[in-house]
């Protein structure tokens, strides 16, 4: 089988290098939207500036132009959208009015698209509606906790891909299910989707509370409180509340809010630290998707009647509205409540 995949920032090319080290050579292709990049992995057999010290297989082939990136896949085989969730509305329309045949096709971002509030796959459902000229699609997402440095490094890791299709599940799990990284099927995209976007979210509070030195009792009181804002939301906008209990909710909040390789974590540590966020976001230079998604969180909450109270209080804060202190005595100045 093949495999494209869109964008070369950290995750694309940890990705990448996950199917080329099994797949047969050639068969896995990376494209990029700057040339120059592709120009110094091509030099270097390292994406420098997004996966440092990972030596890619050989057999990972390099691709600068978009069309031939989306011709050379069959109906059979698998194309991934590996960009921010900036990039996917935009990505996802480019390939569909590129597509000559159906495609399946998975992203790989987390997060929400702002102002609408909508999820990965509601941006892609109206982007079908758009472009998809007639052509049946497949479409899913893969999450869960991956830091794309172990990942690209061929370190063991266990990942989702939600779809309403088993067959593009069973595609999925073909492509990267080999070696160290194991693959599980589910349906639930609502579930899947918030939970890696909630995670994100959550990281940068458990950031702020471990830069404040609010201790480790605190840590745990966010990410319980945290998690139960997550089903909660969850199960108000249709997805299984159950599916936050496993790698794509818990697990990579346990990940990405203890994990120093967390950009969305480092964020907080940041901002504990009195750093300002256009400053923090300039010296990351890479996307914590977090940061641009907690006001959305928040908003949807809001429209779904879900009480929602550290994601709102960090909306606050990454919009300037309150100071990193402020939000903690807030959250804990709260009134009592029952435990749901
Ligand atoms: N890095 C990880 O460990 C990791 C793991 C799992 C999921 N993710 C998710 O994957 C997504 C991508 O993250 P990343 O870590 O690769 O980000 P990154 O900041 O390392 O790289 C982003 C890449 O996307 C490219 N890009 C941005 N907008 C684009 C567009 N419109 N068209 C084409 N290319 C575009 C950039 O040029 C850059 O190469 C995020 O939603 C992130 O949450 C990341
Ligand atoms: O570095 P972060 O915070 O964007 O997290 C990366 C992945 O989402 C972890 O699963």
């Amino acid at each position: 089988m093949k495999v494209t995949l869109l964008g070369a920032g950290s995750w694309g090319t940890a990705m990448a290098a996950q199917a080329a080290r099994h797949l047969q050579s050639g068969d896995v292709c990376l494209w990029s939207r700057s040339a120059g990049q592709l120009e110094g992995i091509e030099k270097t057999g390292e994406n420098t500036a997004y996966l440092p010290k990972v030596l890619l297989p050989q057999e990972l082939r390099l691709e600068a132009d978009f069309q031939q990136a989306i011709e050379r896949l069959s109906a059979d085989d698998l194309l991934v959208i590996a960009t921010p969730m900036s990039g996917l509305s935009e990505t996802v329309a480019r390939v569909l009015d590129a597509a000559k045949h159906s495609l399946n096709i998975i992203w790989l971002c987390k997060g929400l698209e702002p102002i609408t509030t909508l999820l990965p796959h509601q941006v892609v459902e109206r982007e079908d509606r758009l472009h998809s000229r007639g052509l049946q699609h497949q479409y899913g997402v893969v999450s869960g906790p991956s830091f794309a440095q172990e990942v690209g490094s061929g370190m063991p890791c266990a990942l989702t891909v939600a779809s309403r299709s088993a067959d593009l599940c069973g595609i999925v799990q073909a492509a990267f299910h080999h070696g160290n990284m194991r693959i599980y099927a589910s349906d639930d995209l609502v579930g899947v989707e918030l939970g890696g976007a909630i995670k994100n979210v959550l990281a940068i509070a458990a950031g702020i509370g471990d830069g404040l030195d609010l201790g480790l009792n605190a840590r745990a009181a966010v990410l319980t409180r945290g998690l139960a804002e997550m089903m909660r939301l969850v199960k108000a906008a249709g997805g299984r509340p159950e599916t936050c209990m496993g790698l794509t909710g818990v697990g990579d909040l346990i990940l990405t809010a203890t994990g120093d390789l967390s950009r969305n974590r480092r964020v907080g540590l940041a901002l504990a630290a009195g750093k300002s966020l256009p400053e923090i976001l300039k010296s990351l230079g890479h996307v914590a998707e977090g940061v641009l998604c907690a006001s959305a969180v928040a908003d949807l909450a809001t429209r779904l009647g879900v009480e929602m109270p550290i994601t709102a209080m960090m909306g606050d804060v990454l919009s300037g509205k309150l100071a990193p202190d402020q939000a903690v005595k807030k959250l804990m100045g709260r009134d009592p409540t029952v435990e749901t």
